[in-house]
């Protein structure tokens, strides 16, 4: 409910018409304990009647003759504590009475808002304990880095006590304090050590973001002493070994692969998504997962397996659009020795025998040929599988994940997708959104990916917050893949240890920036691309990874291989 009128009046009020006579008129008044009352005429506001300029009237005279003008008239969407006098009569554009604020009304919101205010004080109370008995230091400093809010653990940690510490810069409050950092990038630093009077701590600085500007940061030392992690580390471990007995796997066999908690992003769409996901992994029902390029259907995919109790085999993921249509079939079927010329000696497995009691994984599905879809969904009917050139069928089972960035039941209306085929995928549709609707997630991938890279490069940049709003503003058709390929780029490119706007290219307008950056990922900007121009870029890009063709076909969006045939191409090497 807000405070607008339209919440609050009376939307039937009574009224008169100018015809009627004042007999009827009175009749009203006195009824209803009213001085005044309303004129209306095809709904149309005319005026009020008071009953002191009826009262002693002949009674036949028509009400006509004594409407009076009122200044006492608001738009419903006027706010109700705006209103002066009471009763107000509410009169839209159209001059039509829709409703009245009179006594009653006006009462009734003003019991409400005391009754809300009440409980949103003792929240505030609530609140107020909660942290001042915390056992971890808290801190709030605005967005000038001014101390708004500061416990006693916080107080007990840097000796000084909280009344001195508000109002106070945090720099000259909090020994080495990051906080201003924390401000001035707007990504967050978490669990990250600390030295504070002499004492090693673990702290976590997070900015506050409202209306795509941080406004504040919070400071949060979250143990007593380094030591307790190690314990916790060690409890950590016990809860990750029983959780392993109960499934009876191997405890090394995933350990080092994704998990849903790798899943960066924690925007209420993204939870949602990643919620239905950890359910499906409990489960072996076929998971269709839709959702834009980049947008990480795959990892999706992987910690779905991952985290499986069930599926205890090999996870194996086919690209259905990378395979040419020739030898798709071989590919995912094997084949047996001598069904054809160059077929290897004893045959060979395929990927779906490979799947035997893990996971397939068929990414990109919509772009699988009608024949292949007919001999999947035969697989998927019979659980069993016949390499090519055999007439022996292996009984299979394995647990079916299938990814997209098609319409499918678009397809399935032209006919270009089976139908049953595609009731057979759809029984755990999970859509992942794309980073637009959650651009909310771009700080904490930001914040992870620029750990992981000082790690890698052994170096401590830091970025500005004003690329991190900037990002809030760009498109990211590419989704995450672009995301962390464009910061990867920012951080080789950048000379300075703090990245800012000044860093990106200037030679690209916003828009195309983007999809220049990965350029070869996106096929529209690598199509228009001639030859010459190609070459050039992946030169260019090799030079400032000196030489590095992981980080390279990285920068690029394209895989190692492709890299490799396009050096191999251009004579390159
Ligand atoms: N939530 C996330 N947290 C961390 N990294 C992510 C997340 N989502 C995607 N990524 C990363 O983004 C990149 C693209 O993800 P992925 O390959 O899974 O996308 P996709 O939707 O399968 O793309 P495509 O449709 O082009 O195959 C990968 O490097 C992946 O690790």
């Amino acid at each position: 409910m807000t405070d607008k009128i339209i919440d609050w009046m009376y939307p039937n009020p009574l009224y008169l018409h100018p015809e009627e006579p004042l007999k009827r008129a009175l009749h009203i008044l006195l009824e209803n304990n009213l001085t005044e009352i309303a004129v209306v005429e095809n709904q149309k506001w005319k005026g009020i009647i008071k009953l002191q300029d009826v009262v002693q009237k002949d009674n036949d005279e028509k009400v006509s003759s004594f409407i009076r003008s009122c200044d006492r008239v608001a738009s419903a969407d006027l706010l109700i504590d705006k209103l002066q006098d009471i009763p107000t009569y509410i009169v839209n554009d159209e001059g039509e009475l829709i409703g009245e604020i009179t006594g009653k009304e006006w009462l009734h919101y003003h019991t409400t808002i005391t009754k809300e205010l009440k409980q949103k004080e003792e929240m505030l109370h609530l609140y107020e304990m909660v942290f001042d008995t915390a056992y971890e230091g808290l801190t709030v400093v605005d967005d000038k880095g001014i101390i708004r809010l500061f416990n006693e653990a916080y107080s007990r940690y840097v000796k000084v006590p909280t009344e001195e510490a508000i109002g106070k810069d945090a720099a000259l409050i909090i020994e080495n304090t990051r906080l201003p950092v924390v401000l001035k990038t707007g990504v967050p630093e978490r669990s990250q050590a600390h030295r504070l009077q002499g004492q090693n701590l673990v702290v976590h600085r997070i900015p506050i973001w409202k209306d795509n500007k941080v406004v504040a940061a919070a400071g949060i030392l979250v143990y007593e002493g380094v030591s307790e992690i190690y314990q916790v580390i060690d409890q950590m471990e016990e809860l990750d070994k029983t959780k392993h007995s109960k499934f009876t796997k191997d405890p090394n066999k995933k350990n080092s692969l994704t998990r849903f908690e790798d899943l960066l992003g924690d925007s209420p769409c993204f939870t949602k998504t990643k919620k239905i996901a950890r359910k499906a992994s409990q489960s072996k029902a076929p998971v269709l997962i839709t959702g834009e390029s980049g947008v990480g259907k795959d990892i999706v995919a992987q910690a779905i397996h991952n985290e499986s109790p069930i599926t205890r085999g090999r996870f194996i993921s086919v690209n259905c659009a990378a395979i040419p249509e020739a030898l798709l079939e071989s590919e995912l079927f094997g084949y047996s020795s001598g069904a054809f010329t160059g077929a290897e000696k004893g045959g060979k497995p395929g990927k779906i025998e490979l799947a035997h009691k893990g996971t397939l994984f068929l990414d990109e599905i919509g772009d699988m040929p009608l024949t292949m879809q007919a001999k999947i969904l035969r697989v998927i009917q019979e659980k069993s599988v016949e390499r090519v050139g055999s007439n022996h069928q292996s009984n299979i089972d394995f647990r079916l994940i299938t990814a997209t960035n098609k319409d499918i039941k678009q397809m399935v209306h032209e006919g270009t997708f089976r139908e049953d085929l595609y009731y057979r995928l759809y029984v755990i549709p999970i859509h992942i959104p794309s980073l637009r609707e959650r651009a909310e997630d771009i700080p904490i991938i930001v914040s992870h990916k620029i750990a992981e890279l000082n790690n890698e490069y052994g170096d401590r940049k830091t970025i500005d917050q004003l690329v991190v709003q900037w990002m809030y503003t760009q498109p990211w058709k590419g989704n995450i893949r672009e995301l962390i390929n464009f910061l990867e780029r920012l951080y080789v490119l950048s000379e300075s240890q703090h990245m800012t706007l000044d860093n990106l290219p200037d030679d690209i307008d916003d828009k195309q920036r983007l999809s220049s950056y990965n350029f070869l990922a996106n096929k529209k900007v690598a199509e228009s691309l001639s030859e010459e121009e190609e070459r050039d870029r992946i030169k260019e890009t090799l030079e400032h990874v000196k030489g590095n063709k992981t980080k390279a076909a990285k920068l690029l969006g394209i895989s190692r291989a492709t890299l490799y045939n396009k050096l191999s191409r251009y004579t390159l090497e």
